[in-house]
């Protein structure tokens, strides 16, 4: 069968099955600091690039220009075109035996129906690459892909230009001075809309009472001025610094930075097992270590927070029922304690199919009641309606695929858009039957302060 998907955007290459070919070849590179490679790529590759590093620091991915770029501006179908695309690159993919896996990065929007003229008018629904340079570190070894797509059959000079374009890339990280660079100076903050913020709250309190839903997450945003235009590296530099529990993650498009440091695992599909997390309900940390104790057993016995937790245990565990066989699911939440913030934290894991494909569980899982709601639809109507806002990718799937089917997705939330010498911050809150509103608004400041810290923010409430 000769498939053809035509793409929407000048730089994507039209697909066809027949003539495509996907060319990868891999090398060791000894010891890279992979902001010094993503920094590297700074002259030639601005706003081509990505960064990776997930929770539990075995996984570090940096991506420089672009082999291809996947994006869909669907609705629902987003997934499944992303998906589709990437079975056809696969199916298109030679390599060495000895060659890793090349990777699709990228990032989905929140929800394509809440879009607007906002700052978020250069991200599509879906916008996904596989990098033309691709360091990967891997339980502490470093290597080094070129990813090639092309539709000339030999492209042997193509791939000779790329590997001296590679050892360029290597040097430019290894000898020159990587200056770390201070915080940025922030001139102002700027709240956005936050008595319309309140008032959501509150409203959204009154129709959970009314019986209309069970549990809504409500979201705010911020916006800092900068004396300068930050650079990206600075932003990831401080950021990873953050929440050293957290997935560390930035994603480059049109001159701006979309990068966090989020506690939440979406879906992680590891040799035939899946992994999610459910991530909700919290207090603040402790003065002291007695203290933190106390609050922490504070937060386990109450009750509100416990069936804001519930929630997405219980929608998490559908999901997977699904998708999955010999699934564990611990009775009890424990307590995940990040710098600035305790949650209540449930891992889930099961065992997938093979040919288990990492979208359609990001699809299915997206969002958890962590940051839409119970019930799915009435929820994102009440948060369409009453937030007023793109969330753009803030609290949606960001992460990683490869060609064996496994990948990591977390959900972007402490998160920003950097766009020169500005930075949106978002951050939101579960909203159940007893929430009061100035709580909530104090609980966003806590959950802004990472991406505050790391933009030389001073912390507020
Ligand atoms: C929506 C956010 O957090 C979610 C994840 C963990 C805990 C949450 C909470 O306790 O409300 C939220 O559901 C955010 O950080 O912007």
């Amino acid at each position: 069968m000769n498939r053809k998907l035509t793409a929407s955007h000048d730089n994507q290459v039209e697909i066809n099955k027949s003539d495509l070919r996907f060319f990868t070849e891999t090398i060791d590179a000894g010891r890279i600091s992979p902001l010094a490679f993503f920094e590297a790529g700074n002259s030639c590759y601005i706003d081509e690039r990505f960064y990776w590093q997930n929770a539990d620091k075995t996984l570090t991915l940096v991506g420089l220009g672009h082999a291809t770029i996947l994006e869909s501006e669907s609705g629902k179908e987003r997934f499944e075109h992303i998906s589709k695309e990437w079975d056809i690159l696969r199916a298109a993919l030679i390599k060495e035996e000895k060659d890793m896996e090349p990777v699709l990065f990228g990032g989905f929007s929140f929800d394509p129906q809440s879009r607007k003229d906002s700052e978020w008018d250069a991200f599509p629904s879906a916008h996904f690459v596989v990098p033309s340079f691709q360091l990967t570190i891997k339980n502490g070894n470093t290597t080094i892909a070129i990813n090639l797509i092309t539709k000339n059959g030999g492209a042997v000079d193509e791939f000779e230009k790329l590997r001296e374009e590679r050892d360029r890339l290597i040097h430019i990280a290894q000898v020159d001075e990587f200056e770390l660079l201070a915080k940025p100076e922030v001139v102002s903050i700027e709240e956005r809309k936050k008595e319309q913020y309140l008032d959501a709250v509150q409203h959204v309190t009154e129709k959970i009472k009314d019986g209309d839903a069970k549990k809504v997450v409500i979201a705010r945003s911020i916006k800092l001025n900068f004396e300068e235009e930050v650079p990206t590296v600075t932003a990831l530099h401080h950021i990873s610094n953050e929440q050293q529990e957290s997935y560390h993650f930035g994603l480059e498009k049109n001159g701006q930075l979309f990068f966090g440091a989020t506690p939440e695992r979406l879906i992680e599909i590891s040799n035939g097992r899946a992994y999610s997390s459910c991530v909700a309900g919290s207090i603040k940390r402790g003065k002291s270590a007695m203290d933190d104790r106390k609050l922490g057993k504070e937060l386990m016995d109450d009750r509100k927070n416990r069936e804001e937790h519930q929630y997405v245990v219980n929608m998490i565990s559908q999901v997977f029922s699904k998708f999955c066989t010999d699934i564990s699911i611990p009775k009890k939440p424990k307590l995940m304690k990040i710098r600035d913030i305790q949650h209540l934290f449930t891992p889930l894991e099961g065992n997938v199919e093979q040919k288990t494909d990492i979208f359609s569980l990001v699809e299915a899982l997206h969002p958890t009641p962590a940051l839409g709601g119970v019930p799915t639809d009435v929820s994102m109507d009440m948060i369409r309606e009453q937030e007023q806002m793109d969330r753009g990718y803030y609290a949606a799937p960001i992460g990683w695929t490869d060609t064996a089917g496994n990948g990591e997705f977390a959900v972007a939330i402490r998160s920003a858009l950097l766009k020169g010498s500005h930075a949106y911050l978002y951050a939101g809150g579960g909203i159940v039957a007893d929430s009061e509103p100035e709580k909530e608004y104090d609980e966003t400041w806590v959950k802004f302060r990472p991406v505050m810290r790391a933009l030389g923010g001073k912390m507020n409430g």
